[in-house]
Order: structure tokens, then C-alpha cells, then sequence
């Protein structure tokens, strides 16, 4: 069975729920896993640690089943025609991922705005994507950009604005243990970065929710 197939299933909230995994890739994961506690000092056999290999080789599975997802389709599956050319914004998306460098999490918010040009998208699409690139293991930059070009790209609208602002448990549990500091990043094309003024409004208007 392929990862994709193994993620096939959808909770209501809209985010994806494997109930059935890649069995050949979670014995093979969890094999190293077992291994690692060993390393670690740890008794793999010991009676809370038996299952530990398996559950962090399925809990990595979902935690980087970006990789099967396209995002450009999930756009592309709910584009409508209509004759809307104001900026559209959607605030406030949860953002979970986790850094390429460490594969510990970080988290935080995306904010995301387009104004269309002859086709707008269902707005779940949007999350959709953000949770397609997040689910990888990542930089903060890059996976700013790659959503403001998907949606660019995919759905060519007169302009995309990107804003994350996300906590890296790499810097706060470990390093340099900064528990405070906040990244932001943003990726803007088209409009946004021609006119100030629809700039301003875009950071106007997610303002309240970056303090
Ligand atoms: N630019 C960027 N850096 C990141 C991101 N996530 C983690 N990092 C950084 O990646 C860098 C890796 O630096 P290295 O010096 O190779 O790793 P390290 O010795 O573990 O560094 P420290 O975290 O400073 O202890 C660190 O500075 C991290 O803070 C991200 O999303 N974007
Ligand atoms: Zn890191």
C-alpha cells in the first residue's frame, strides 16, 4: 500500500487522520527507533518503551505525509469562475511542521491573502495547502515561499501574500533556549509587491492577530 493510500482517511475538522499505515515503511522506521533507544541507554524491552519504536515510526509517518500530497491539485480541484477582484484573506491557519535541521517541531500561524483575477478557490483549499508543505520536514522560509507559489502558480491571481510567524522548539528546548522568540517570515508577488498600499491593508487587516 502506498503512503498516500494510507492517509486516506479525513476527520471533520478537515485534517488528515491515517487509519491505515505503509506497514513495510513503519517495521523499517521502527526498527531503527529500537535501535536508537538502545543508544540511548534505554531497554527497548522494557515494558512502556516495547511499542515506542512503532508508534514513533507511525507518528513520523504523519508527521511527513506532505510528501504524498500535490498541493496544486487540491487547489485545482475547487476552482470556481466568479467575478471577485478584492483581496480575500485567510488568517489564523494553525502551522505544524518541523525543521529540517533538528526534525523538532515548530509551530505557529500562517496568514494568507490573494486577490483573484477571474477564478477564486474553495478557502479549506488554503489550509490544505499550508498543511501539504508544513507536513515535510522544513525551513521556515521555504515553506513560505513554496505556498505563496503554489497559489500563484496554480490559481494566477493578481497577487499572494505569505505571512508565518512560527516558535522553533529548537531554539527553546535546546541551543541557544530562547522561550519567547517568535520567526516571522512573509513572501508576497504580484499586487502585494507593486502597491504599497495593498500591502499595508493585507498587514492591516492580520495585524490583531500578530501581537
Ligand atoms: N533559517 C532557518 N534556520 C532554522 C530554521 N529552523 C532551524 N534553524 C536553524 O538552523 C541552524 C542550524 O545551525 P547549526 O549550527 O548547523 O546547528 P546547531 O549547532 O544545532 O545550532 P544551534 O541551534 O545554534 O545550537 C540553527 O541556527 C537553527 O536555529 C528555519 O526554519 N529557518
Ligand atoms: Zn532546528
Amino acid at each position: 500500500m502506498s503512503t498516500k493510500e494510507a492517509l486516506n482517511g479525513e476527520s471533520r475538522d478537515g485534517y488528515v487522520k491515517i487509519d491505515r499505515y505503509n506497514d513495510e515503511k513503519i517495521e523499517a522506521v521502527a526498527a531503527h527507533y529500537k535501535d536508537i533507544l538502545s543508544q540511548l541507554g534505554e531497554d527497548p524491552e522494557r515494558e512502556g518503551l516495547v511499542k515506542t519504536p512503532e508508534r514513533v515510526a507511525k507518528a513520523l509517518q504523519y508527521l511527513t505525509h506532505g510528501y504524498d500530497i500535490k498541493p496544486d491539485e487540491i487547489l485545482k480541484s475547487a476552482m470556481f469562475k466568479e467575478d471577485y477582484s478584492q483581496m480575500v484573506v485567510v488568517k489564523d491557519i494553525e502551522v505544524y511542521s518541523m525543521c529540517e535541521h533538528h526534525m523538532l517541531p515548530f509551530f505557529g500561524k500562517a496568514h494568507i491573502a490573494y486577490i483573484p483575477n477571474g477564478h477564486i478557490v474553495g478557502l479549506s483549499k488554503i489550509p490544505r495547502v499550508v498543511d501539504a508543505f508544513s507536513r515535510r520536514l522544513q525551513v521556515q522560509e521555504r515553506l513560505t515561499n513554496e505556498i505563496r507559489d503554489c497559489i500563484q502558480n496554480t490559481l494566477s491571481p493578481m497577487g499572494v501574500a505569505v505571512v508565518m510567524e512560527c516558535k522553533h522548539l529548537c531554539m527553546s528546548m535546546r541551543g541557544v533556549q530562547k522561550q519567547n522568540s517568535v520567526t516571522t517570515t512573509s513572501a508576497f508577488t504580484g499586487t502585494f509587491l507593486s502597491n504599497d498600499k495593498t500591502r499595508a491593508e493585507f498587514l492591516r487587516l492580520i495585524t490583531a492577530s500578530l501581537d
